[in-house]
Order: C-alpha cells, then structure tokens, then sequence
C-alpha cells in the first residue's frame, strides 16, 4: 500500500496565537484540517463570545482563497466567568465550550482558575446547557512533582467533577500518562481525551537523553516509555474517546532556545503527516481516519467532513526553520524524516 485517503481530519486543539503570526499559522492548518479548536490562551486571555468572534475574525482573514476553514472557539474560564457568558457560548454555534487552565499551569494561563472546586455552580449551568469544559489537566502546587501533576490532577479534581456532573462533556487535552488513559476509559460517555502527535511518538529521553531538545519541551511534559506505549495503545485500540489535537503551538526560536524557554511544540506544519507516521510504525495505518477525522466530530455532535485527503509513501523532512514577521520558528520534528506525505 503507498497511498492512503482518508475523510478530511480536524485538529480539535490548536494555538494560532494572534497579529502577524496568523499569517503563517492559519495557512497551516487550513491547508489540511477543516475545523480546529482554537485556544483561548493569548495575552490578554479570549474570555467572552464577543472577544472570541473577533479573534476568529482575524484567523478568517488569513485562510487562503481555496481554503476552506471552520474554526471553532474555546472561551477561557476565569473565576469571573458568568452565567450570562455560559448563556451566550451556548448559543453561538462557532463557540466550541470552556477551557479551564489551572492558574500557572501553562503558556499564558496566569489568569486560570485558582480553585477548581470553587467552580461548581459555572461547571452546574455549563452542564445544564450542554456546554463542553476542555481541560489543562494538571494541578500547579509546587510540592507536586511535574511528572506527576496529570495524574494529581485527576485523582483530585476530574474523578470529582465526572461524578458531580455526569452529563457534562469534559475532554482532558493532551492526555500523556497511563492514568489519563485508565480515566478516560473508565469514565461515562462525556468524557474524552486529546492525543499530540510528540506525546504519541516521543518519551521523556526524546527530552532529555544526550543534551535537552528544547523543541520537544511542551506541557504536559513527555513522560516515561511506559506511559507512552499506553497513549499509544489507547490511540491504536481504535476506543473513540481518544482523538486527535496537535495541541500545535507556536514559540519563536529565541523563545525556545534560551535559559528559561516556552512550553510548546509547533507541529502543524506536519501534522497530519506526524500522526499518519506514529500509525504507521505500528502497522495500523487503516485507525488514522477514525482517529483523526470521525471519533473527534462524533463526540463534539458535529457532521463528518465531506471531502477527502489522500497521503502517499514518501521520504521527506520537516523543515529545519519557517520563518514569520515575528522570527524563524523551529517546527516540531524539525529536520527529522517522515514516510508519508500529503499528495
Ligand atoms: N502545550 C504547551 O506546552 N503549550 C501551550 C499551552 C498548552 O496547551 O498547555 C502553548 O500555548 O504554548
Ligand atoms: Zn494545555
Ligand atoms: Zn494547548
């Protein structure tokens, strides 16, 4: 088999970021994926509807004449959110759910939610309106070990909030540990995870062995093999609580390379690519198309994409360097080779 075609996929977790680098970001995605869950997480954070229908103003600007684009917007929950928003999210059929950032957590999450418990009534009046809470899924307390925080985070915050509010649809992004795949699988239907492409084919020694590879440094961090070869079990057992969300995001090289560099990895310039690469070492090329373009629009309750994409065998390299208004950025698999491509 050298070629493969598959419905067109959506990136269910996405950064574009703001200003001149949509010109580059937008592209991106658009070239491949039709709908994509942007991240609210720019400075200052994307807290209400109208702020969120701006934004995907800017992001529409940049699609390309023969692009077709559907973004679909994550609102940040703050400890100031209101009903009247929940309301209004709910309503607007471009507006996706509510992301909760653990205050510190991550990128620009400085203004999250400082307790999740104090959340109850908005997590309340989310459910009743059918709202879904995509979730950062680590907790921040300094005592907690980082290869740690995904796993405290559910035993003390999603195990709680699954039981309390059965009907919420709650999806736990960038899933990287053996723990979140036992949770998601365990818990009722409205519970789902994300999957990144570094978390599906890289571990922490990608980080850490012979020198730090700042360009593999994202949040959650990488963790053990183990916990890998779960996600990547999970990813393959075809379960379609796990999809697909680069959870691509952008730092400038100067950003990334320095003494105290950016969480986040810039994958979109490969994505599709990437995933089909992780299925493919495992002989299982035929799971990419639930994987990345049916599971994720199933449990959003949104139609399937009807156009096509085809990918074919053939080696190429990421790009070492794609350079935008705001400095080079190194791409995520940077110089790395892939086996298959986008026809
Ligand atoms: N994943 C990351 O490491 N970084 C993301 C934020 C996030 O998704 O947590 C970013 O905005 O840079
Ligand atoms: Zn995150
Ligand atoms: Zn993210």
């Amino acid at each position: 088999m050298n070629s493969i075609t598959i419905r067109r996929p959506d990136d269910w977790h996405l950064h574009l970021r703001d200003e001149t680098l949509l010109e580059t970001t937008v592209p991106h995605t658009a070239e491949v994926f039709h709908r994509a869950v942007v991240m609210p997480n720019l400075v200052p954070p994307v807290t209400t509807v109208a702020a969120a229908l701006s934004y995907r103003e800017r992001i529409m600007a940049q699609v390309g004449a023969e692009q077709r684009f559907d973004p679909r917007m994550a609102l940040y929950l703050t400890g100031e959110t209101s009903v009247e928003e929940i309301k209004k999210a709910a309503a607007e059929e471009k507006v996706i759910g509510f992301k909760l950032y653990p205050s510190g957590a991550t990128t620009n999450s400085a203004s999250g939610v400082k307790s999740v418990e104090a959340l109850a009534p908005v997590l309340e009046v989310m459910q009743a309106h059918g709202v879904p809470l995509l979730v950062h899924g680590e907790v921040t307390d300094a005592d907690i070990d980082i290869f740690d925080r995904e796993k405290v985070f559910i035993e003390r915050h999603l195990i709680p909030i699954t039981q309390q509010f059965p009907a919420l649809k709650l999806i736990l992004e960038h899933i990287t540990t053996g723990d979140a795949v036992d949770f998601v699988t365990s818990a009722h239907d409205n519970v789902a995870a994300t999957m990144t492409p570094q978390h599906l084919l890289m571990n922490r020694n990608h980080l850490l062995v012979g020198g730090v590879r700042p360009h593999n440094y994202c949040l959650p961090i990488l963790k053990r093999r183990e916990h890998q070869e779960r996600l990547q079990k999970a990813a393959l057992s075809g379960n379609p609580k796990f999809f697909l969300g680069t959870d691509s995001a952008p730092h400038v090289k100067a950003n990334k390379e320095t003494a105290c560099g950016c969480a986040g990895c810039y994958s979109a310039p490969a994505a599709i690519e990437l995933y089909a690469e992780f299925f493919s070492q495992h002989d299982a090329l035929d799971k990419l198309e639930n994987f990345s373009s049916v599971f994720g629009a199933q449990f959003y309750d949104l139609p399937l994409n009807d156009e096509y994409l085809t990918l074919t065998q053939q080696t190429w390299q990421v790009p070492e360097q794609v350079d935008t208004a705001t400095g080079p950025i190194v791409p995520y698999y940077a110089g790395e080779t892939l086996h298959w491509k986008r026809a």
